[in-house]
């Protein structure tokens, strides 16, 4: 596979990196951004997956969570995809709205026409892109893990509760928690895969943790009480339910204060790294 470097960017010893690449799970092109630490210049390094949430591309994370320095010092790179296919051809919601289509593909294999053309989020993320990631830098494809925001919790969680031979870690800020339950989840998951809500189980984080057979053996998550979305959208009371219930060991930390933004990310990023490099 072949990838194509569009930016480049000292940082902390390491390198900021900005690629593109031929997807043939999204059937596009895709732009991508990876932090190499200075760690890999002499061995492979353990790697996280950051998934954004709605609105992002590749870049939110990478100029506002403030990560590189502390990926740096432990000697971790982080990926931090787009959010969604793009590109011309690529459908987005017809009225275009912010939480559905462009910069809102949700992590998922979509199953209805016009997305099942280009919207195969879930393979990109979860084969694709670690296998791209795996050929091109010197990274340990055995020390990875996942975590994401919102939407991209979401994702981290659904992906890695499902894939734990590919993501030995996972952690989410403000997740969306139960898809199945929330209007951002209910308005994606029927367009994308129709109204069988069946078949939307395969990718709700609370049902997921009942019917996995491997269970994480740690989840963090962080969540702003500040947040406007909490209440309507994330609710993680359902996840501390789901988790008690499955009998996996979640630290939910309500802080107080924190909205929803990516200041709130930056400020408790340092945590979740090290919590993946302890496991990692
Ligand atoms: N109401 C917001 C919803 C989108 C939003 O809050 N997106 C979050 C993730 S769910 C985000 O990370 N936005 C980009 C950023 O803050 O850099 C909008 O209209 O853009």
């Amino acid at each position: 596979m072949i990838l194509e470097i569009v930016a480049e960017n000292k940082c902390f010893g390491g390198r900021q990196l900005q690629f593109t690449h031929e997807s043939s799970a999204l059937n596009c092109t895709m732009r991508c951004s990876i932090f190499v630490p200075p760690q890999a210049d002499t061995s492979k390094v353990p790697v996280l997956y950051w998934l954004s949430g709605l609105t992002c591309t590749d870049e939110n994370f990478v100029q506002k969570a403030g990560a590189q320095r502390i990926a740096a010092e432990l000697g971790v790179a982080i990926v931090a995809p787009d959010t969604s296919p793009r590109g011309e051809g690529v459908a987005d919601d017809p009225e275009g709205a912010y939480d559905f289509g462009l910069g809102a593909g949700f992590y998922l294999n979509a199953t209805q026409p016009p997305w099942n053309q280009h919207y195969r989020m879930y393979d990109y993320i979860s084969a694709e892109l670690p296998d791209l990631i795996a050929s091109s830098f010197a990274v340990d494809a055995e020390r990875a893990g996942i975590f994401g925001h919102s939407m991209g919790g979401h994702g981290a969680l659904t992906i890695g509760l499902k894939n734990p031979q590919r993501f030995k870690s996972i952690s989410a800020f403000a997740p969306i928690v139960a898809p199945t339950q929330c209007p951002w989840g209910e308005k994606a998951l029927s367009g994308y895969l129709g109204d069988d809500r069946e078949r939307w189980n395969a990718y709700d984080a609370c049902e997921l943790l009942q019917s996995v057979q491997q269970k994480p053996a740690a989840l963090l998550v962080d969540q702003g009480d500040a947040d406007n979305f909490l209440v309507e959208q994330l609710k993680p009371e359902l996840l501390q339910q789901a988790c008690d219930a499955a009998g996996v060991p979640l630290t939910l930390r309500l802080q107080p204060g924190y909205d929803h933004s990516y200041f709130f990310i930056a400020s408790f990023i340092e945590d979740h790294l090290r919590f993946h490099a302890d496991q990692l």
